[in-house]
């Protein structure tokens, strides 16, 4: 073929409407969509190919202020497949503000986040007393980057409190250090026991803020209705859930909070966390945002973790079930089984 038959075969193949819009409809393809449209012409599959490749090198759909990439070092094994349905928030929501579907591969890894990041510093509706802030304790106070600042009893009790919504001040505040999303390098990567896990992708100082345990925010009644369905699928082999049940105690030690978050489907990357007997190198604190009734869990280092070292938590103590799940969390307490309980 000539170049210049070349060149008529391309502009008329680029002509088409729909394939000069594909890389901007492509992305938002479930993967059965996706692997349909691929298979129907080589530009379609080419686009398709790219966008698959855009998903992997970032399970936050650009939704963080970095890419967080999987990585799966198992020759032959599955790879994201079985994430692709897995839509992102980063930060909780309400199940009817979940969205139905979400672009993945559409923009540059972290771009989104970083715009959406720079687009809430700005906003600071209105200043309070101090001038830069609020009256919180701690608003205006020297932003302290990422780290919990020695502020070793919060670890310790799991409470801290923070500016929020119905605060003066914005997202600069040095008061909001757990709002700016996730701020240190981390990777998923897959076990062959465990399934995927969040690794450090660089050395994370202990106290450092990790992450917020982010996913639908769940009536206790709709979260037993959803565990029911979730131990079902596990017990067919099927995927992992992610739903998890906090308590807070209130002071009079007769009540409890109960929050139940769940991640299965709609959720961030503290979903692929995985859990450890001996307690891990995350700690949990249940952060309150001022003029926010509903706390947010967030994850801090409790140690220093080294660059490639998996992170994990403790899922708790209670073990009800006589068959649980086998435990392959390696820790010298390992007790055998996954903690569970009745919700
Ligand atoms: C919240 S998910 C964590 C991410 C999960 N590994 C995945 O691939 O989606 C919880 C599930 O991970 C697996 N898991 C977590 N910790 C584990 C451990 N220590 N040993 C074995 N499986 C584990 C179990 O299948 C559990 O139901």
């Amino acid at each position: 073929m000539s170049q210049q038959q070349q060149l008529n075969k391309r502009n008329k193949t680029q002509s088409h409407p729909f394939l000069r819009f594909a890389g901007l409809i492509l992305p938002w393809l479930t993967p059965p969509e996706l692997a349909a449209v691929s298979s129907t012409c080589k530009t379609l599959h080419r686009i398709s190919k790219s966008v698959a490749l855009r998903r992997s090198l970032d399970a936050a759909r650009s939704l963080e202020r970095r890419p967080i990439p999987f990585h799966n070092p198992l020759p032959g094994d599955a790879t994201t497949a079985q994430y692709a349905n897995f839509l992102y928030t980063p930060s909780q929501l309400l199940p009817s503000q979940s969205p139905t579907r979400q672009p993945w591969g559409l923009h540059s890894p972290g771009q989104l986040g970083r715009d959406l990041a720079s687009q809430s510093d700005r906003i600071s509706p209105h200043q309070g007393k101090s001038g830069c802030g609020c009256d919180c304790e701690g608003c205006g106070e020297e932003e302290s980057g990422e780290i919990f600042c020695g502020v070793e009893e919060e670890m310790e009790t799991g409470i801290l409190s923070e500016c929020g919504p119905s605060c003066g001040c914005g997202l600069e505040c040095g008061n909001r250090l757990t709002q700016r999303g996730v701020s240190v390098g981390l990777k998923i990567v897959r076990d062959v026991r465990k399934g995927w896990g969040l690794f450090a992708d660089q050395l994370i100082p202990q106290g450092h803020f990790v992450c917020e345990y982010a996913g639908e925010l769940l009536t206790t009644e709709e979260s037993r209705r959803r565990q029911e369905i979730y131990d079902g699928h596990m017990t067919g082999g099927r995927s992992s859930s992610a739903l998890l049940v906090v308590r807070e105690h209130l002071p009079s030690g007769k009540a409890c909070l109960r929050i139940n978050i769940d991640a299965t489907r709609v959720g961030n990357i503290a979903r692929f966390i995985n859990h450890s007997c001996d307690g891990g190198n995350l700690s949990s604190v249940l952060v309150r945002n001022t003029g926010s009734l509903i706390p947010r869990l967030c994850f801090f280092a409790s140690k220093d973790i080294e660059e490639g070292e998996e992170l994990t938590f403790s899922y708790g103590e209670i073990r009800v079930r006589a068959n649980g799940m086998p435990c392959f969390c390696g820790s010298s307490c390992c007790l055998g089984t996954l903690p569970s309980e009745h919700t």
